[in-house]
């Protein structure tokens, strides 16, 4: 829960049912302003642990959010299958204790051969990234346990996610980057090609659309994994759009040939469904996204002493 998304869905979720009954894990120490919150550890990989974190603490929502990213998965393979497939301990351990269950897919669940422009909920997945494998196989996982056992299984496939945090785990993660950069030295290298379009997200929308999912009737859903959309846009069109307000923003390209291969990721995602089945609606296009991230990197920038044009 201590990655780019799990400590704001955290803050989201005890805005709405109180600070205690919101239990984030990790294994790596709480950041200085989530310690003072209800935090465990807790090891995804321990299977026993995990069984005893659930039934001291009562839980009856689990959140997975724990894996390893497409970028940083595609280095480290076996680690990337260990962390992404040792889900089945999460499975497992909702079936045992009745569990309601959230687990987030990705637009890097799509492969080549899936039709790109849109992605549909419902079509061919051949993704060549182990993070992409990995994120069809628990979509799998989990409508086959909500079929056979009823476990109420939610997914969401997320498109990258941008937020002031970096994270160093992702394919989409330039999209952060470049914000960061325009800010500091106005010079950004871009590991993509200046036309790869991606389906992009802000933060908040992501946030909202995974409570707002996870507080849907079941007899609303007619699926169990759906995408949800907000924007798609390439490394040039975000260049230009920062450059409305920091016009000096110099984009240079170094395609990175790992990270290249998210060319076979959908470029636009259809979530008729999500839209008709729980109201979803994202509030960011990219214009207010651009305005929003350099509001927000400004001022984390000036509190933490980096430098700011
Ligand atoms: N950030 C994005 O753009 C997107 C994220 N997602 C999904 O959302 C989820 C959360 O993503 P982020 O927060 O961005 O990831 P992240 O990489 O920022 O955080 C992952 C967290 O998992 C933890 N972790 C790693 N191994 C663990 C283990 N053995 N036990 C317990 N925790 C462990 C790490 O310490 C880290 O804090 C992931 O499942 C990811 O696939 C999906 C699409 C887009
Ligand atoms: C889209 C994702 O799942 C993530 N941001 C990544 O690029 O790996």
């Amino acid at each position: 829960g201590l990655g780019q998304l799990g400590v704001g869905l955290a803050q989201l979720l005890r805005r709405q049912y109180g600070k205690d009954n919101v239990i984030l894990s990790d294994i790596k120490k709480p950041q200085p302003q989530v310690a003072n919150s209800p935090f465990v550890y807790a090891d995804v990989l321990d299977y026993k642990h995990l069984r005893e974190v659930i039934v001291n603490n009562g839980i009856t929502w689990l959140v997975h959010y724990s894996a390893l990213l497409s970028a940083v998965g595609e280095a480290n393979v076996a680690l990337a299958r260990k962390i992404n497939i040792t889900l089945h301990n999460v499975f497992d351990l909702s079936l045992e204790n009745c569990l309601r269950l959230f687990v987030p897919s990705t637009i890097g669940a799509f492969g080549p051969s899936s039709p790109r422009d849109p992605a549909p909920d419902l079509c061919i997945q051949r993704p060549r990234t182990i993070y992409g494998v990995s994120k069809v196989h628990g979509e799998l996982m989990g409508e086959y346990l909500h079929h056979k056992y009823g476990l109420d299984f939610r997914c969401l496939r997320y498109p990258g996610v941008i937020s002031v945090n970096t994270t160093p785990g992702g394919g989409t993660t330039y999209a952060v980057q470049i914000f960061h950069d325009a800010l500091s030295t106005g010079q950004h290298e871009c590991y993509l090609r200046p036309d790869t379009r991606l389906p992009m997200m802000h933060i908040s929308d992501c946030h909202r659309a995974t409570v707002e999912f996870m507080q849907t009737s079941e007899c609303q859903l007619s699926l169990r994994t759906y995408n949800i959309a907000a924007m798609s846009f390439t490394p040039e069109e975000v260049a230009q759009e920062i450059r409305k307000h920091l016009p000096h923003l110099k984009v240079t390209y170094k395609t990175d040939s790992v990270r290249q291969t998210i060319d076979s990721w959908p470029v636009r995602f259809d979530d008729t469904n999500a839209r008709r089945d729980w109201g979803w609606e994202p509030t960011f296009g990219l214009e207010k996204l651009v305005t929003d991230m350099l509001q927000s990197v400004r001022i984390k920038r000036t509190n933490e002493g980096l430098p700011v044009s």
